[in-house]
């Protein structure tokens, strides 16, 4: 078995991340007798130091026609001009956008051994295990009109939060999906008091959950979500919502695992190439230190097993060790303890079994 896998360290920490879990990725793989042939491109600030473009055609094109794609981050203080043309960020919605990869999900598990690492009352953790399901591909991210003008020596900015049925219904079913797999109830968060997308969004919500009747749905508004996320977390199985509000939502609940170093996330198509990357940014204040934790981006590579490469048991190989190792008592800087990206790593392949 050959893949070709596409690695996207991009900018700040990313590289030091995707450096890692590209050696876990390896040996997991290798351990279940598939090969992996990997094509290293520019993305984000690097890309646009080099290219003047946060994304080349080439760069997209080879991630299309990849069987997945690794990144690390994009972005940081360098290309942060407000008044700059282009920026890092583009390159990741423009990739996004391209690999067509409209659901992000975003798996959230406390680790029992690191409740102790969360200022959250540690009664409130136990059992934590749920996963959002980010739009990933529409609202206020892409949606047009789009931009700046003066209106009377006045300057004004526009966004558009716009929403189709088909973009709601496709990321819905996905949900409903996974609530087969896990505890059978998806709850669905919007705005849906004050934003017409939102209505849009439950009216189709409602369709989509007619086809699974042994799912259990639930409509919550965003703001009662944000306080349930820390107050009530271990009643949160599948979240649905869109792109922002996932945005938003999955960086609270990181506080739950201890570091925003620690969450993976896949983001997946209609078909089975997949975009996998953690969901922490280039993180410029730790950049170049060799300390970031570097488990999300591993987490993330069992992801890219999991439903790309279909090795489920190299993903579960991944997933253990890494659990084995935080048993064990290992931690990088942001959890509180010593480690360099590097032990920690080390410390996860010596887990990996054979
Ligand atoms: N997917 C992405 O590429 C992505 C995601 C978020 C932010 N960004 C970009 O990253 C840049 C910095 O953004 P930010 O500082 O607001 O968010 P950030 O996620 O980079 O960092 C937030 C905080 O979390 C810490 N942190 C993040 N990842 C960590 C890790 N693996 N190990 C230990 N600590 C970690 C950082 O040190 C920082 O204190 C911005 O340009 C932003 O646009 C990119
Ligand atoms: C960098 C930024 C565009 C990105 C997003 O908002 O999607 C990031 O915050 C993320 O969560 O992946
Ligand atoms: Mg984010």
């Amino acid at each position: 078995m050959d893949f070709n896998i596409v690695l996207l360290p991009g900018d700040g920490i990313g590289p030091e991340v995707v450096g890692q879990a590209v050696r876990v990725l390896t040996a997991a793989a290798q351990a279940e007798g598939a090969n992996l042939n990997f094509n290293e491109q520019l993305i984000g600030g690097c890309s646009i130091d080099k290219f003047g473009t946060a994304l080349t055609d080439e760069t997209l094109a080879a991630c299309q026609a990849a069987d997945a794609v690794l990144l690390g981050a994009v972005g940081g203080p360098k290309w942060d001009d407000p008044q700059a043309k282009v920026r890092p960020e583009q390159g990741l919605l423009g990739l996004r956008k391209g690999m067509a990869v409209f659901a992000n999900l975003r798996p959230v598990r406390v680790h029992p051994d690191l409740i102790s690492a969360s200022p959250l009352k540690p009664e409130r953790l136990a059992g934590v295990d749920m996963i959002v399901v980010r739009e990933l591909t529409g609202g206020l991210y892409f949606g047009q009109p789009k931009g700046r003008e003066v209106v009377d020596g006045i300057e004004r900015a526009v966004d558009t939060l716009v929403y189709n049925e088909e973009e709601i219904r496709r990321v819905v079913r996905m949900a409903f999906k996974l609530a087969e797999q896990r505890r059978k109830k998806v709850t669905s968060v919007d705005k849906a008091n004050v934003l017409e997308s939102s209505r849009l969004w439950r009216k189709v919500t409602a369709e989509v959950a007619a086809e699974f009747p042994e799912i259990e749905l639930e409509n919550m508004l965003v703001d009662t979500a944000a306080m349930r996320l820390v107050a009530s977390p271990a009643n949160l199985d599948v979240l649905v919502t869109e792109n922002m509000f996932g945005d938003i939502l999955t960086d609270e609940a990181s506080v739950l695992t201890g570091s925003m170093g620690m969450l993976p996330s896949a983001s997946l198509g209609a078909d089975g190439a997949g975009l996998f990357e953690p969901i922490h940014g280039s993180a410029p204040d730790i950049a170049g230190k060799g300390i970031a934790n570097p488990l999300g981006t591993i987490l993330s590579t069992a992801l890219l097993l999991r439903y790309s490469l279909k090795l489920p048991k190299a993903a579960a190989r991944i997933e253990q060790a890494v659990d084995q190792a935080i048993s064990d008592g290992l931690r990088t800087v942001d959890l509180g303890g010593k480690l360099t990206s590097q032990q920690m790593t080390d410390e996860v392949i010596a887990r990996l079994g054979s």
